[in-house]
């Protein structure tokens, strides 16, 4: 059982803050994703959950007990670092033991338990082997065994499949998730890969600039940003966002005339996701534009034009063909469109 709650925390370095005013309660064997671009404090967020940084202000609370003055090594958490911090001299087998003997568990305990972690992630192989005649993947996987043996409350994981390729990736992250459930850990994740977040979490926290934007399962993060920030972080591609007026429930700016939305009349900006609109044979679309760009995904050709400047696109069959500078019609039903404040990062306001 590790509920975590984190109340009003944050971190300053002198005038800097990396980190304002976070407040979240982690429910116990929580799968939550902290998802932000470079630099948006999500690092920094977990390493005062495992006690590597003070928080400036705030709480944290452990089960109902305030862990911020707990040493790292006193709080039940282990962690995974996108760097696996391995020990070089040690083979697989020793650098999975070690979290073992640093905690002084009985060493009568330690074989069954290292050999465990070792098959949950089939590294039974390569026990003998020092890290550097790993692969990526391997080590990747010895740095997950090393966090599991000791069963721990709570994993913090730090963009654990960056420096992994793209297949690695797929196959380490169902792995991961896997883990996660079958050990019901409370586990804290950080990404700046809206896939990542997409696929693993229960609940992602979207940050950016120290600032939590918007938490929500990954569903309503989708369907519902709060904000142009997070319409334009999720989702791939990224949600369509253009600047125009609504005058008398219509939208307009250029070659774009979209009718039946109901917000007071004055700027926004609207938005739609790629999928959600379609080609218009008839020509009757609401976008009416030449093709900027074209690409083949295999299963749908995605077609964008260009709006104020801004990429327009729109999933159509893949077997459509056309040309660059081809005009097309864009059919944007007005049941697909998010209406947001027309400032940065603008607040939703319909849709
Ligand atoms: N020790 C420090 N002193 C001053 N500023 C710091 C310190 N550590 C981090 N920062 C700043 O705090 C901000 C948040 O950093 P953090 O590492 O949490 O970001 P992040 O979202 O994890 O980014 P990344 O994805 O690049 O790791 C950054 O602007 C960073 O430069």
């Amino acid at each position: 059982m590790a509920e975590i709650q984190l109340r009003n925390i944050s971190k300053r370095w002198g005038t800097f803050v990396g980190v304002d005013n976070f407040d979240l309660t982690i429910a116990d064997k929580e799968f939550l994703v902290l998802l932000g671009p470079s630099g948006c404090g999500k690092t920094t967020t977990m390493r005062m959950i495992a006690g590597l940084e003070d928080a400036t202000e705030g709480d944290i609370i452990v089960d109902g007990e305030r862990v911020n003055d707990k040493e790292p090594k006193d709080r039940d958490v282990a962690m995974v670092f996108q760097s696996y911090a391995l020990y070089p001299n040690m083979n697989v087998y020793e650098n999975i033991r070690f979290p073992l003997k640093v905690r002084g568990v009985d060493t009568a305990l330690h074989h069954d338990q290292v050999m465990q972690a070792a098959e949950r992630v089939e590294l039974l192989d390569f026990l003998e082997r020092k890290p550097a005649a790993l692969s990526g993947g391997q080590r990747q996987r010895v740095a997950l065994a090393r966090a599991i043996v000791r069963r721990p409350k709570v994993f913090l994981m730090d963009e654990p499949l960056s420096n992994l390729d793209a297949k690695l990736r797929v196959s380490t992250r169902a792995q991961i998730k896997n883990l996660s459930h079958d050990l019901a850990a409370t586990t804290i994740y950080v990404t700046h890969d809206q896939i990542e977040a997409m696929t693993l979490a229960d609940r992602v926290v979207v940050m950016k600039r120290g600032i939590v934007q918007q938490v929500g399962s990954p569903t309503d993060i989708y369907d519902t940003p709060a904000n142009t920030f997070v319409a334009s972080f999720i989702g791939s591609p990224a949600m369509n966002l253009m600047d125009g007026e609504i005058q008398g429930g219509t939208f307009r700016t250029q070659n774009t005339e979209i009718q039946g939305l109901s917000v007071p009349d004055g700027p926004v900006t609207l938005g739609f996701r790629a999928e959600d609109a379609a080609l218009a044979l008839d020509g009757q679309g609401q976008i009416t534009a030449p093709i900027y760009t074209l690409e083949l995904l295999g299963d749908a050709t995605m077609i964008s034009v260009r709006i104020n400047g801004a990429l327009v696109s729109v999933k159509s069959d893949k077997s459509y063909r056309a040309e660059i500078g081809d005009m097309v019609s864009i059919s944007v039903p007005s049941e697909a469109c998010h209406l947001f404040e027309a400032t940065e990062d603008g607040k939703r306001i319909g849709g």
